[in-house]
């Protein structure tokens, strides 16, 4: 299984307000070519990144009894997602918990949090230190993609406030636990998906390979053919994994590794690319560790009250030729 590594952009935030029509133009090529990139500069320190992962693991090696406590709320999309292999067949064992933003008002993330803090006190750390590390660094983003639409700087963050009763914002881990290569029947940990948000921060271990995207996407996959675009949005008309190129996207050090979600391809009309990915399970003729992988995410999502509304952007005069 020869992958070629796809040359990935890596990307500078730092010093965003004296570079970013430079961040910006990296960013915006990035995201509206491949979908996925890595951002470097951006001041989470090693240590603080290896506590989070740390409080991770804690929260994981709880007892499955103690976890099934913290069931998952699928509206909120925070919680425990169980040891299944749910959506598709052929999917070794994962586990996910999300948390909120614990903001004033946002009483699902303040009730979760005062319950998880119970059993793992390092949680607060995580959901007030961590995930506002990560909230700065989404509005960062946003904002450079923005201003390189020529829109105002704010145009994608003004729902991204943790201090609105309705704020989004999800962060949490993955928890894909060991597996052994000589199970050949299973090839994936995560099946092929695109993310449903603005975009995901991923922050990979080092030496825990796996990440594979199929780059860029196609506007008119996006539509999921005329339904409503936040409802079932895995049953998308996707394409089977036979005719997608899979690239490696390996964990880098210091670097996060961001995808663009469904959200902000829709808000951008379809200049920035939501790209299938998907998480490769040890095999005999792979190098992926039969120990577990974990991984960190934040999915950027604005407050629900939010009107997503796109604006003209290069690619909408590709709209009507496909709809005629
Ligand atoms: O664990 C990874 O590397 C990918 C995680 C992912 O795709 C997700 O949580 O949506
Ligand atoms: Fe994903």
């Amino acid at each position: 299984m020869a992958l070629d590594q796809l040359q990935y952009e890596k990307v500078d935030i730092s010093d965003f307000d004296k570079r970013k029509e430079d961040i910006s133009r990296q960013l915006s090529h990035a995201a509206s070519t491949i979908g996925f990139f890595y951002v470097t500069g951006h001041g989470i320190s090693e240590e603080r990144l290896d506590r989070a992962f740390a409080i991770g693991k804690k929260w994981f090696d709880l007892a499955l009894e103690q976890k099934a406590e913290y069931k998952l709320d699928p509206v909120e999309y925070i919680g425990w997602k169980d040891q299944g292999v749910s959506r598709k067949t052929a999917r070794a064992p994962k586990e996910q918990i999300t948390f909120g933003h614990v903001a004033p008002d946002n009483q699902y993330a303040i009730a979760l949090e005062a319950k998880a803090k119970k059993v793992v006190p390092e949680i607060e750390e995580f959901t007030r230190g961590f995930m506002d590390d990560c909230l700065r660094i989404s509005q960062t983003i946003l904002r450079g993609l923005a201003i390189a639409l020529g829109q105002d700087e704010d145009f994608f963050v003004k729902g991204l406030d943790r201090n609105l009763p309705d704020a989004g914002g999800q962060g949490g881990w993955n928890n894909y636990l060991p597996f052994s290569s000589s199970s050949p029947e299973t090839k994936w940990r995560s099946p092929t998906h695109a993310d449903a948000e603005l975009f995901t921060l991923l922050f990979q271990q080092q030496g825990r390979p796996g990440l594979e995207v199929t780059p860029g996407r196609e506007f008119f996959n996006a539509s999921n053919n005329g339904k409503p675009f936040l409802k079932n949005w895995d049953k998308f008309t996707q394409p089977p994994d036979e005719v997608l190129t899979f690239h490696p996207m390996p964990p880098i050090k210091n670097a996060i590794t961001v995808n663009i979600g469904d959200l902000l391809m829709r808000w951008s009309d379809g200049e920035y690319l939501s790209t299938y990915h998907r998480v490769r399970a040890p095999a005999p003729d792979n190098n992926i560790p039969e120990t577990e992988r974990l991984s960190l995410v934040y999915f950027a999502n604005p407050a629900r009250s939010t009107v997503i509304q796109a604006s003209a952007c290069r690619r909408c005069v590709l709209v009507p030729v496909f709809l005629l």
